[in-house]
């Protein structure tokens, strides 16, 4: 551990237990990530990495334990909360807007961080009336996504503004600058729902990194990969972790995870079973009999 001193730490989580009735899917994990690194979160299938995730972004509620960001205290905040604190993620399964543009939905994203709705902006130079309640929340079905198709119906189109305010052309350049670095700003104008498969996964990137993350979480982003798709996955993951954004990744492709992640942190039936640097990981007796199948004193 001490290549680790001095390191600042940016997410603890700490003895986080998780209960769903009878099944105990996190049990008393704990681990520290610091500023700058790539963590892996690896483990069997229903080890607790996906449950993880999801207490720390507020999707689950732990039944002990604690988790912080910078200090701060996440468990009992609600998920946009945690959103404005700096931690962003992306799903197992794709959660695009597919009606919406590849802008518009890294736009989105940029809106669920600010105070300041740039979506909400629009709709006031367009005056289409729209709930509080449905701007913010990034759901598949979600409300924005309405929003902007009532925008589109009202024959006003999002890319046709003569007046921009600065924030909105702010908010557009960011975006653009996101879509480039996940390599698809030649997509901007496509429907989500028409681009490529990994398209769709760089865009679900792009989109959380629009809540400018200190922290993002990554669930299986190589999934369905190409081994040509993966190399380029692994470059812009190390990418945007040279932008100063420190990264938790959950995959299962190890060759994937062996060779981007700085610190691996390795789960079995909700517990932690091992924690280190790749190599120390991979050459560990526990992780091979988890992956393996065989009991701990058998290997
Ligand atoms: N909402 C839920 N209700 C009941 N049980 C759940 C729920 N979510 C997860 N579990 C259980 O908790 C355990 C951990 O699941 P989790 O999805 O976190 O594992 P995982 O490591 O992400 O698995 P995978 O690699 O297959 O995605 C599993 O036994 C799973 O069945």
């Amino acid at each position: 551990m001490s290549e680790l001193t001095g390191k600042t730490p940016l997410l603890e989580v700490d003895n986080v237990t998780i209960r769903f009735g009878g099944v105990v899917a996190l049990n008393g994990v704990d681990f520290t990530m610091y500023e700058g690194e790539i963590l892996g979160l690896i483990g069997p299938n229903g080890a607790g990495k996906t449950t993880c995730f999801n207490a720390i972004t507020g999707v689950a509620r732990p039944s002990a334990g604690a988790i912080r960001l910078s200090g701060q205290r996440l468990v009992g905040r609600k998920r946009h909360q945690i959103t404005r604190m700096g931690i962003a993620r992306t799903f197992q399964n794709i959660r695009l807007f597919p009606e919406m543009t590849a802008l518009e939905n890294v736009l989105v994203g940029a809106d669920a961080r600010h105070k300041t709705s740039v979506v909400g902006a629009l709709f006031r130079t367009y005056r289409v009336p729209v709930k509080p309640e449905e701007r913010t929340e990034i759901t598949a079905t979600g409300g924005a996504a309405r929003a902007l198709q009532q925008l589109r119906r009202t024959g006003q189109r999002f890319f046709g503004l003569s007046r921009h305010t600065l924030e909105e052309r702010a908010a557009r350049e960011k975006a653009m600058g996101l879509l480039s670095l996940v390599g698809i700003e030649g997509r901007a104008g496509e429907l989500a729902r028409s681009l490529a498969y990994g398209e769709q996964r760089r865009l679900e990137i792009a989109r959380a990194l629009a809540t400018e993350p200190k922290l993002l979480c990554l669930d299986e982003p190589a999934a369905g990969f190409n081994p040509a798709e993966k190399v380029e996955l692994l470059n812009l993951i190390r990418k945007i972790r040279d932008t100063g954004v420190t990264v938790l990744l959950i995959e299962h492709d190890m060759r994937l995870v062996m060779g981007v992640t700085d610190r691996i942190v390795v789960l079995e039936f909700g517990k932690k079973i091992a924690e280190g640097t790749p190599a120390e990981v991979r050459d560990d007796p526990a992780v091979i009999a988890a992956y393996l199948g065989v009991p701990t004193d058998a290997a």
